[in-house]
Formats: C-alpha cells, structure tokens, sequence
C-alpha cells in the first residue's frame, strides 16, 4: 500500500516534498494536511502518493495532522493548478497559496459557520414594532424581521441601507447577528429585457453548444448589451442544474454590476475579488464549493474558484490587462478560463467591443467562434469620433477652442461630458523657468508629478514622495512651474471655467475609499448638466445616460511608446472611453485633440475603427514575428548594482546555448533601466511555437536557480509578458 504522500509546501521551491502518510489514513489529492518544515509547521495540500521516494524511508518525517476529510481542491481543480504551475513555471506551492482565500491556508477547520444573518433577539421577539416610529427605514428593518432571519446578502438586495438601520436595532439589544446553515436562495426580480436579434442570435448559438468545449469571441461595440447576453446563458445554466464563473476587470466589479447580477439570480450570486474582508472570501470560496452557488462574479484570482458544477465561464473586457497578474505568479486569468473551460469541455464566452489581438488572431485560425453585436442595445446610435488639430491654437490648461466651444453647448443643454486625461495628479513635471531643473526621482531617474493639493511630489514608478520645494534646489530661483496637466489641474481649471457647474474627478486619489467611485458616480444625478474629468477608471463599464460628450486630451504620449503593445492598448483606450457617450436616446459626441492629427493609427480609427486598427495591427505582428503570431517569455533581473543583473542574465543566455526554435535576445537594458533605486535589465526569449519554448524552460530554470549569480539579483520569469517594462 502507498504511504508516502507528495505533498506542495507554500514555499518559492519548484520541489514537491515527500512525507510519511498518517498511520492507517491516506488523505486523497486535494486535503490540506500539516506536515512539519523547517524549523516550524506548514499547511500543504496532498498531490498525490506513492510506494517510494528518493528520499531514504528511514529519513522521511511523518504528516502531524489531516485537516480535510474531503479534498478542498477538486482534482479538476488541483490539474488546472498543476498545469498552469508548469506553464508559468512558478512553484505549485507559491500557485496554490496565491489561489486559496488566506482562510484556508490556516492550520484551522474550514472557517465556515454559515451564512451571516440578521434576527431579533430574545428582547426583540418580546417587542412590539409599535414601539418604533411608523414610516422609518428601522421600522422597515424590524418588520421585515419579524417574518423570520434574513441574510446579509438578502438583505443588501431588499434595503440598501440596512446596515445603518441594524447597528441602531441593536444598540437598543433588539437584534443579533446569527448563522444560517443555507442561503435561501431569492429567486429572480427583474425580468430580463426583450433582446434585440442580434444578442438572441449570440444567445442561441451558444446555448445550443453548452455541453461541449468552444471558446467564443462575442464582439460587441460598447453599449451593445454584451452583459445581456452572458445573463441570457446563465439563465439556461442555471436551470441545467450548473455553475456560471463571470470574471470582470478589476474596477468593473461594483456594487451596480453585482445588482444588476442578484437582481437576476438572487442571492446564488457570490463576488469573489481581493477587496473583501477574509471571511467573506472563504464563505463565497465554500459556497462554490459546495455547489450553494449558482453564478460567482469575481476578479482575476476567482478563475481559480472551485466550483463543482461549472457549465459556462464568461470574460468580461476579455483585453482588459488587469487578467493578467504582474508579480509573483504571472498568471492570465482570460487563458486560464480557457484552459479550465477544455479540461471540463464547457463554453468560454470572451467579450469585448475591442477585442485584445490573441483572440482576433485564435478567431482567424479557427480556435475561437465569433459572435457580434453589431449595435447599440435600445435605441442608442454609436457615438461621432473626431479630431481636433491642436497645433498653433490657444490651449487653455491644454483646452482648446473647439473643445471648450462643444463644452459650453453640451451643458448648455442640461447634459453632461467627460474630459479624459490618462495622468493624475496636477502636473506631469515641476520645472524651475530660471534654470531649467525639473523635480525628479533620483531611484527611477523620471520626473516625479506635482500634486498641489496634498503639496508633495509623487514619483508614479516607485510611489516615493517629497514635500515640493518652495525654491529651485538648483539656483534658488522662485519660478517653480508645474508643465502640462493631470486631472488635478484640469478640475481646477473647469471649475473656474465653468463655475456654476457641479465637476466630479475621478481617479485613483479621489477614489482610494471603498465605495468613494460609486459615490461619485452619483453624485450627478442622470437629469443634470455636469463634467466628469478622470483617467482610465473612467473608461469602463460606466452607463452615464446624460453623459453625451467625451473629451479625450493627452493621447499624443501614448503614440510614441516603444512598447510593442502600445498601439493596440491606446486603440482600446479611445474605443472604450468614446463609448462612454450617448449611450441612451442622446447623440455623443467624442473630440480627439491631439498635435498628430494626421497619425496614422488615428486615422484608420476615425475611417475603419477598431476592427481595422486592430487588422493592421495583426500584419504589423505577424511582420515583427511579435506575439500573438510568436510566443514569449522575458526573464527579468534588477539588482543594485547594474553589472550584476547582466552577469547573471549573460549567464542564463550561456545556459540556454544554442536553442532550436527559440530566439534569445538580450541581456538588454529594460525599457525603464532604473526603477526604485535597483538596475534592471532583462532576456528575452521568442519561440515560433509555443510547446517548443515550454519545453526547453523548466530545464533552463532548474539551472537559473542554481547559478550563484543568481543570489545576488531579483528575478523572475514572465511567460506571455504583456509589456516588457
Ligand atoms: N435588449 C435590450 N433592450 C433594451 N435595453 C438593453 C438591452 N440590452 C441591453 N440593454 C441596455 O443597454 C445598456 C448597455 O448594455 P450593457 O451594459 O450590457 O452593454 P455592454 O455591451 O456591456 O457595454 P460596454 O462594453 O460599453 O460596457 C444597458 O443600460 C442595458 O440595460
Ligand atoms: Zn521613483
């Protein structure tokens, strides 16, 4: 019988480890065990077992203590881990803690004690409602509770604002919070809209595939109703007795979203992202374990939720670079759900009005199916783009004529626009006028950005700060200007502009609180005229019915960056946020002002939009041999000391020696050679086929590991990098 169990340690070591199994049990692949490491105790998770090791029987430590009875990792599960340890080549040990709730990583029973409820007292029950004022949400509240516990979740859905409400119940000892060993589930509120024959055609197509592996492509132009569509098959999903994992980009999970989600499917709907507490993270996490939960709606790291009845997994903004994790384990949640939908051999709904160029190449070669929407959902038209030439005009805090001219008249009809500059803060640079100084980080060597408000400069790499100088540190000089403009100095400089009309930023400084970009969201309510200036946070996923004119200001930095992605990014950057306008019975307007008018990504934008951009984007590919027609994979080093991270990666390119079908380029300098005070340099491999690179790596990182240069820099591989910063 086997009794050595190989069990992953949550340790940086590619190794699996090998144990005695506990005597007269042998807990299955997928249980959470102890087992003694080091100097201390671990939590691993059984992989597998065997009749013998390398390791010498008499040498081997015994397994202190089983803590599941059933695998917590389904084997589907713990293959999807596997697998995509081996493709990223990161430990399995470091894969399984990044995609475990911390909860679970605990040498403690499963932290489930039920679902959290609200119920009245022993006191409360002895109370009569008379006794609270008649037409008061408390009053509500308790009512509602004389009926019997509600869950949180039911309660979210039913009063908004009870928690307010409750915390006022049981200050007065009327109330108490109390477990429920099920969810009720609630069934579905609002009835769906008819859909248009476009969203119907999608729907039917897939749901007449649902028992077999086919990723889709739905393309669909921003405000087609590609939401509609992922809750149409969900629907069928569900009633099939299945799973549904909808993954959306990390600021598109907001409250609104998640209605929009329970007002469907009631209370079966569980959100799985970072910002939750750790309790209500393991309980969404065991509720899809269980099979409790019907649709969980998560950020990246819920690609990794168990979920033992999964029928249909959806990618919302399938391009958004938020799917992929840029440190530790460099995984892509949108290929994972990929690769999880062909292990279970389900559908995979990838959606997107700007489609990231990997799924437009998988669709022409056959590997995806496509499914358009052509047009607006409702009666809504798709908004006129066009550039403004501002060469030789008067700018006004980088505001040009004709674009304060549509301003005035967007508000002058009680609507509302949108000015969109990609940098926060209130000035790019601080300059001195005498000298020619600017303010920089000496750890990056990049201008730091001036932000008035909190009075410090702030380096954007590195996130160092400084007070700002009251004088140039360089002549003494007191003619310190800030150059160029953030959304900081853009809402200064509308509100005395426009003085009278309500101007909303949203950015990461004004939206740090949770629930602060909701907040502000609403703060124009949808009948008045107002601005929103912002980034990026305001590009997605927003429905603003009175917002009908969008100001796009700044794009010029982003036609000259050297990242090979760079184009393809700022397409989807200007496509998403001009689809923030006229998106109910309005017309939008969206004004593109730039000083390279005649560029020609611009051009094949306004002339053939994204679709064609992204064509000639796909040529310009496939002629630089660049992903997605080649596959990558960039080693990075940083260390103090530039010469050391080259050594160490001249010794990786020596390692690697004459690789075939693999290109190595490098050690080269990284696009950004200092960031945080440490030298980076990196190696880049390229491979006309993906299996070729995935073959030579785990060798070639077995070596990296134990070259001793390696002790002296930081490095990590990134396999399919998404930009070789
Ligand atoms: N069939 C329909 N009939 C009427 N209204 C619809 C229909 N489908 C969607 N809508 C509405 O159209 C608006 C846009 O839909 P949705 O948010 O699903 O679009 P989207 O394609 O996800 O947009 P984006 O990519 O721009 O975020 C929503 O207000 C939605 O309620
Ligand atoms: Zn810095």
């Amino acid at each position: 019988m086997p009794e050595i169990l190989r069990v992953a340690v949550p340790v940086p070591l590619p190794q699996l480890f090998d144990y005695l199994a506990p005597r007269g049990a042998l807990p299955a692949p997928g249980c959470r065990v102890v087992v003694p490491f080091g100097p201390g105790r671990q939590v691993a998770i059984v992989v597998g077992s065997s009749d013998s090791s390398d390791i010498p029987l008499a040498k081997l430590k015994r397994v202190s203590s089983v803590l599941d009875a059933q695998p917590l990792l389904s084997s589907e599960l713990l293959a999807t881990l596997q697998w995509a340890a081996r493709y990223y080549q990161h430990p399995l040990g470091a894969v399984l803690e990044a995609a475990l709730p911390v909860g679970m990583r605990q040498a403690k029973p499963l932290p489930f004690e039920g679902y959290r409820a609200l119920a009245l007292s022993a006191d409360g029950r002895d109370t009569s409602a008379d006794t609270l004022r008649r037409g008061t949400r408390i009053r509500e509240l308790f009512e509602r509770l004389a009926d019997g516990a509600q869950t949180y979740a039911a309660l979210d859905l039913a009063l908004p604002r009870w928690r307010d409400s409750a915390s006022a119940l049981r200050q007065r000892g009327l109330v108490e919070t109390v477990a429920l060993a099920a969810s009720p589930v609630l069934g579905a509120r609002v009835a769906p809209p008819p859909l248009n024959p476009a969203q119907d055609a999608a729907v039917t197509r897939v749901a007449e595939a649902l028992q077999r592996f086919q990723p889709w492509l739905l393309e669909g132009i921003t405000g087609s109703g590609k939401t509609e569509v992922y809750l149409g098959l969900i629907d069928q999903v569900i009633a099939a007795g299945r799973q549904a994992l909808v993954l959306v980009p990390e600021i598109g999970l907001t409250p609104q979203t998640l209605r929009r989600f329970r007002d469907r499917f009631g209370a079966g709907v569980h959100a799985l992202h970072s910002g939750l507490a750790e309790g209500e993270r393991s309980r969404a996490w065991l509720a899809a374990a269980r099979g409790e939960a019907n649709v969980i709606l998560g950020t990246r790291s819920a690609i990794f939720a168990p979920l033992p009845r999964l029928g249909l997994i959806a990618v919302d903004e399938e391009h958004d670079a938020s799917y992929k994790q840029q440190d530790g384990f460099r995984y892509c949640a949108r290929d994972l759900a990929v690769v999880r939908a062909r292990a279970l051999q389900i559908p995979v709904l990838l959606g997107s009005a700007t489609p990231s160029l990997e799924s437009l190449a998988n669709v022409a070669g056959g590997r995806y199916e496509r499914l358009e929407l052509p047009l607006r959902a409702g009666n809504a038209k798709p908004p006129q783009l066009r550039v403004i030439d501002a060469r030789r005009t008067r700018l006004s805090h980088g505001l040009g004529p004709e674009l304060l001219t549509a301003l005035r008249e967007t508000l002058g009809r009680g609507e509302q626009a949108l000015i969109f500059r990609n940098r926060r803060g209130y000035a790019p640079v601080l300059f001195c006028h005498d000298c020619g100084w600017h303010a920089e980080c000496e750890r990056c060597a990049k201008p730091m950005t001036l932000h008035r408000q909190r009075g410090r400069l702030a380096c954007h790499h590195c996130e160092a700060e400084r007070r700002v100088p009251m004088q140039c540190p360089e002549c003494s000089g007191a003619n310190l200007m800030p150059q160029g403009q953030g959304t900081e100095r853009l809402e200064e400089a509308l509100g005395e502009l426009f003085p009278d009309t309500p101007i909303v930023r949203i950015d990461r400084e004004t939206t740090r609180r949770r629930g602060a970009l909701e907040a502000l969201l609403d703060r124009l309510g949808p009948h008045q005229p107002g601005i929103y200036v912002g980034t990026q946070m305001l590009a997605k996923g927003h429905d603003l019915p009175n917002l009908t004119l969008v100001a796009i200001l700044g794009v010029d930095e982003g036609l000259h960056s050297i990242d090979f992605r760079s184009s393809e990014r700022l397409g989807q950057l200007i496509v998403q946020v001009a689809g923030r306008a006229g998106r109910a019975s309005k017309p939008g307007l969206v004004l593109l002002q730039t000083h390279h008018p005649d560029h020609a990504l611009l051009g094949v934008l306004i002339r053939g939009g994204y679709r064609a951009l992204a064509q000639n984007l796909l040529l310009e590919r496939r002629a630089a041999e660049l992903p997605p027609y080649t596959h990558m994979a960039l080693l990075r080093a940083e260390a103090k000391d530039a010469a050391a991270a080259e050594e160490f990666l001249a010794a990786c390119a020596t390692v690697c020696g004459e690789a075939d079908g693999v290109a190595i380029y490098g050690p080269l300098p990284a696009p950004m050679p200092l960031r945080a005070g440490l030298a980076r340099a990196q190696l880049h491999f390229s491979a006309p086929e993906r299996a070729r690179l995935q073959a030579l790596l785990p060798g070639w990182m077995e070596f990296w590991r134990q070259l001793p240069s390696a002790r002296r820099v930081r490095w990590s591989l990134d396999v399919d990098p998404i930009d070789l910063y």
